[in-house]
C-alpha cells in the first residue's frame, strides 16, 4: 500500500483563483524532470512551467513545493502544485500524473493515514484535523485546533506517564517485597489511583459540552398547531425556510435550519402542529408529522413552546408534557394582537419561564435570541477546562480505564492488580493511538474527505 505514489486535488473542486494539488509517496520526486524542467530547492516556492510527461504539451505555469521526507506532512516525500484553478487545468495536471509509474489516486482521507502511519500524528490530533475542517463556527474552530495542537493528547499522555510509574513502582513492590505490606499493595500506589481516578472523573464529568460542541445544540420549536412556530423559524434565521399560512397543519415534516449564537452552532427545529387526535383532520400524515414531531422534541437539547396568546385555548396536554421533561422554554407568540386571553394561558403556564413575542413583526425576537445565545453559552461554553472529550470513543476508553483502576485497587495479590494497571494504560493507550487500534482507523478515516 505505502509503496504507492497517491495524487488528489486537496482544495474544493470547481473553478477558483488557485487548486493545490498535493503529492506523496516515495515515487513523488520523480515528476521533477519528467513534468518539469527542474527540481525546486526544499520548501521554496518555485515558479515552473508543467507539461505532460508523454508528449511533453505544456499543461500550465504553477507554483511547485518540495518537502522531501521525513518533513512533511504526511513524513513521506511529498510535492504540492499550486495550479490555476480552473476545470480543464486540473483534469490535465490529474491524468498527466496518472502516467507516471506507480502513481494513483489518494483514497479518502489517506494522505493524513500516512501522516499517522509515519508518526505526525495521533489520533486525537487526527480528530482534531477533521474537526477543523469541518468547523462551522467560531467555539469549533478553537475547540478543534487546540485538539489538533495536541491538548487533548498531552492530557491523556500525562495520565498515562503516571500510570506507568505507578505500575513500575508496583512491579518494583512485587519483586522486592516489604513484609510490613502484608501482601497488599502501598499507600503510595493506592494514592496514585486515587488521584488520577479523580482526574479523569473530574473530566468525564463535564456535561458533554465538548461532544455537544461538535454536534451542535439543538433546538426543538413545538407547540399547537397555528400557534405561530414555523413563523417563529422564519423569524430567528432571518429568512422565509418554512410554510407559513393559516391552516392548522401546515407543517408535516421536520425543518432544521443552522444558526451560529456567539460561534456555537446551534440546529433549530421546526415541527408539525400537536393536538388531540380526533381534532386532527388530514390523519395519517398529520399523525406521522406529530409521530416527528415528538421524537425530535424528546432528543433536542432544548425546547421553544410556542402558544397563541389571542387564542382563548388552554395549553394542549402534549406539548405541557414535552415542556415538563427539562430544558425549555415557553414563549407566548402574537402579542401584535389583542391579549385578553393570555390570562388564561399565562396561569396555565405559569410554572415556566415565558417570553412574549410576536414573530409578525420581530417584538421579543432580539430578547428571545438573547436568551438562547445564554442558553448555549452556559451549556456548551468551556470556562474551566479548554480541553475535553470530544467523541464517544474518548468517554468510552475512559470509562474503560477507571473500570480497570478499580479492579486494582480491590485485586487480593498486587500481582492481579499490577495486571489491571496494564488494562488501564492499554485503554488510555487506545484514545491517542499508541497501542492496538487498528480496529479504529477505519471509523476514524472514513470522515475525511479526498485530498486530505
Ligand atoms: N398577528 C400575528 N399573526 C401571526 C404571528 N405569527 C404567526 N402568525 C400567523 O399565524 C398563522 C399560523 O402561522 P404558522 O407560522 O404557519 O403557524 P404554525 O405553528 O407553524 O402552524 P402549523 O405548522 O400548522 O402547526 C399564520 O397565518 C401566520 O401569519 C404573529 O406574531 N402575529
Ligand atoms: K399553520
Ligand atoms: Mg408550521
Amino acid at each position: 500500500m505505502a509503496s504507492d505514489t497517491i495524487y488528489a486535488l486537496s482544495t474544493a473542486p470547481g473553478q477558483a483563483g488557485v487548486a493545490v494539488i498535493r503529492i506523496s509517496g516515495r515515487n513523488a520526486g520523480t515528476l521533477w524532470g519528467k513534468m518539469t524542467a527542474r527540481q525546486p530547492e526544499p520548501r521554496i516556492a518555485t515558479l515552473l512551467k508543467l507539461s505532460d510527461p508523454t508528449d511533453g504539451s505544456e499543461i500550465d505555469r504553477c507554483l511547485a513545493l518540495w518537502f522531501p521526507a521525513p518533513a512533511s506532512f504526511t513524513g513521506e516525500d511529498v510535492v504540492e502544485l499550486h495550479l490555476h484553478g480552473g476545470r480543464a487545468v486540473v483534469n490535465g495536471a490529474i491524468s498527466a500524473l496518472a502516467k507516471l509509474p506507480e502513481f494513483r489516486p489518494a483514497e479518502a482521507g489517506e494522505f493524513t493515514r500516512r501522516a499517522f502511519a509515519n508518526d505526525k500524528l495521533d489520533l486525537t490530533e487526527v480528530e482534531g484535523l477533521s474537526d477543523l475542517i469541518a468547523a462551522e463556527t467560531e467555539a469549533q474552530r478553537k475547540q478543534a485546533i487546540r485538539q489538533m495542537d495536541g491538548e487533548l493528547s498531552r492530557l491523556i499522555g500525562n495520565w498515562r506517564e503516571k500510570l506507568i510509574r505507578t505500575l513500575a513502582y508496583l512491579e518494583a513492590e512485587i519483586d522486592f517485597p516489604d513484609e510490613e505490606l502484608d501482601e497488599g499493595i502501598s499507600d503510595q500506589v493506592k494514592n496514585n489511583i486515587l488521584v488520577l481516578q479523580s482526574e479523569i472523573n473530574q473530566h468525564l464529568d463535564d456535561g458533554h459540552r465538548f461532544e455537544r460542541l461538535r454536534d451542535g445544540f439543538s433546538i426543538a420549536i413545538i407547540g399547537p398547531p397555528n400557534a405561530g412556530k414555523s413563523s417563529l423559524l422564519n423569524a430567528l434565521a432571518r429568512r422565509e425556510v418554512a410554510i407559513v399560512s393559516d391552516i392548522a397543519g401546515t407543517t408535516r415534516d421536520i425543518i432544521e435550519v443552522h444558526l451560529d449564537l456567539a460561534g456555537y452552532p446551534v440546529t433549530l427545529a421546526d415541527t408539525a402542529g400537536l393536538r388531540e387526535l380526533e381534532e386532527a383532520n388530514d390523519n395519517n400524515v398529520e399523525l406521522e408529522g406529530m409521530r416527528r414531531a415528538r421524537t425530535k422534541a424528546e432528543a433536542a437539547d432544548f425546547k421553544l413552546a410556542v402558544f397563541d396568546l389571542a387564542a382563548s385555548q388552554k395549553p394542549d396536554l402534549e406539548t405541557l408534557d414535552l415542556l415538563k421533561r427539562g430544558d425549555s422554554l415557553v414563549v407566548l407568540n402574537k402579542a401584535d394582537k389583542s391579549d385578553q386571553a393570555i390570562s388564561t394561558l399565562a396561569s396555565e403556564l405559569s410554572e415556566f419561564e415565558i417570553q412574549k413575542i410576536s414573530a409578525k413583526t420581530g417584538t421579543g425576537i432580539d430578547a428571545l435570541i438573547k436568551r438562547l445565545t445564554d442558553e448555549v453559552v452556559s451549556k456548551l461554553g468551556t470556562t474551566g477546562s479548554s480541553v475535553g472529550i470530544t467523541r464517544e470513543r474518548h468517554r468510552k476508553a475512559l470509562i474503560d480505564t477507571l473500570d480497570a483502576l478499580s479492579r486494582s485497587l480491590l485485586a487480593p495479590l498486587p500481582e492481579l492488580a499490577a495486571e489491571d494497571l496494564r488494562l488501564a494504560t492499554r485503554y488510555l493507550g487506545r484514545i491517542t493511538g499508541k497501542v492496538d487500534v487498528e480496529d479504529l482507523l477505519d471509523v476514524i478515516f472514513r470522515d475525511f474527505c479526498i485530498g486530505k
